[in-house]
């Protein structure tokens, strides 16, 4: 990317571009370099002999493949501390990327599952995010996500559990989201957990349609009332679904980098984001877990510029979008939608904004 003159330039313009990051696992901003700092201040033994050895098993053949490293590299994450640290550095890395607010998911069972109590994982992520509202000004949710893998038992347990911390954390945990494998957790396994979610006026999101089929889509929409869809790019298998994703404005958190390594698409021009856009879908781009991946929030969006033509207009469009499809108050929204056009006001455009 860096051989392309034109590309200083238009990273500028994307990371200057207000937007929300609304699908992002924490636990998978841990870069290598950190995971090695925490394992040593924690004692813990990693089975790679350096930083690059482990970046370099960053080959990924499917989401299973890149789950079994994923929840190895959380295990490093011990104290309070080691949950701040992980959330201040992928908020300082948003930061740059122009993230004005990002909806943030955590997995409290890959920690609590590990003898780490919820208590410590909340109070460390919250205080970086609290840090950084005061401090820079970037808002932030918490979407508590369960893995689907594990039992509804479970996840209703973790609910418990949760709940008692949730006055303390009222400002920032207002979501609930479905992570981990797909392809045999079907939504209708979790359907009675969001049902006492939704009872709890929690917002709603799930994983649907990144490896399973679009009836896990139209599942999550019916049997568990998600007002989002986190990938949900096999939804174009099912035209009546995809219309009805369009005409009913269900957001589409997509994350373009994360299909390419997890082999969800063959290449990124073969990627269905553009098409899906141009159609009048409500897709958003975002970066999932940019550690794994290789690329945070404006990679991603160069990513799309560049395989998938998108000029300025479309790649405004989809920070727009990502505002829009945000859980924030209207005004908040607003605020931020002004800036936006301020901005394309200001911004010396190309041929391709008219
Ligand atoms: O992309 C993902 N899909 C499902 N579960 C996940 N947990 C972290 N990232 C992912
Ligand atoms: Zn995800």
């Amino acid at each position: 990317m860096s051989d392309n003159p034109s590309t200083p330039t238009l990273l500028d313009f994307i990371q200057r571009l207000p937007k929300a990051e609304l699908h992002l696992h924490i636990e998978g901003t841990l870069e290598p370099e950190l995971i090695f700092q925490l394992a040593q201040r924690n004692g813990i033994a990693l089975p790679y002999a350096s930083i690059d050895a482990l970046r370099a098993a960053y080959q990924f053949e499917d989401l299973q493949s890149f789950l079994d490293l994923y929840y190895a590299g959380a295990s490093v994450l011990i104290t309070e501390n080691d949950f701040y640290d992980m959330t201040m550095a992928y908020m300082r890395r948003a930061q740059q990327d122009g993230i004005v607010h990002a909806e943030i998911m955590f997995d409290p069972q890959t920690h609590t599952q590990r003898g780490v109590s919820i208590q410590t994982v909340f109070s460390g992520i919250a205080r970086a995010l609290r840090e950084m509202r005061n401090t820079a000004g970037i808002s932030s949710y918490l979407i508590l996500s369960f893995l689907r893998h594990l039992s509804e038992e479970e996840a209703q347990t973790t609910l418990t559990a949760a709940l008692a911390l949730r006055e303390q954390y009222a400002d920032l945990w207002l979501a609930i989201g479905l992570d981990s494998a797909e392809r045999g957790n079907p939504p209708e396994k979790f359907a009675r957990v969001y049902a006492r979610c939704k009872e709890l006026g929690f917002r709603l999101t799930a994983h649907a349609g990144e490896e399973g089929p679009a009836s896990y889509v139209r599942d999550a929409l019916d049997l568990l009332q998600v007002e989002r869809v986190d990938h949900g790019v096999r939804s174009e298998e099912d035209p009546a679904l995809m219309q009805r994703l369009i005409n009913d404005a269900i957001p589409l958190t997509v994350c373009p980098l994360s299909n390419l390594k997890l082999c969800v698409v063959d290449d990124m021009q073969q990627h269905n984001l553009a098409r899906m856009l141009q159609q009048g879908a409500l897709v958003t781009v975002n970066s999932d877990d940019p550690a794994y991946f290789g690329g945070y929030v404006a990679d991603n969006y160069l990513a799309c510029a560049e395989y998938l033509n998108l000029g300025r207009k479309e790649l405004a469009e989809l920070a727009r979008n990502s505002l829009l499809a945000s859980f924030l108050p209207a005004n908040e929204k607003d605020h931020h939608l002004e800036l936006l056009a301020a901005m394309l006001d200001q911004a010396d455009l190309p041929d391709d904004m008219q």
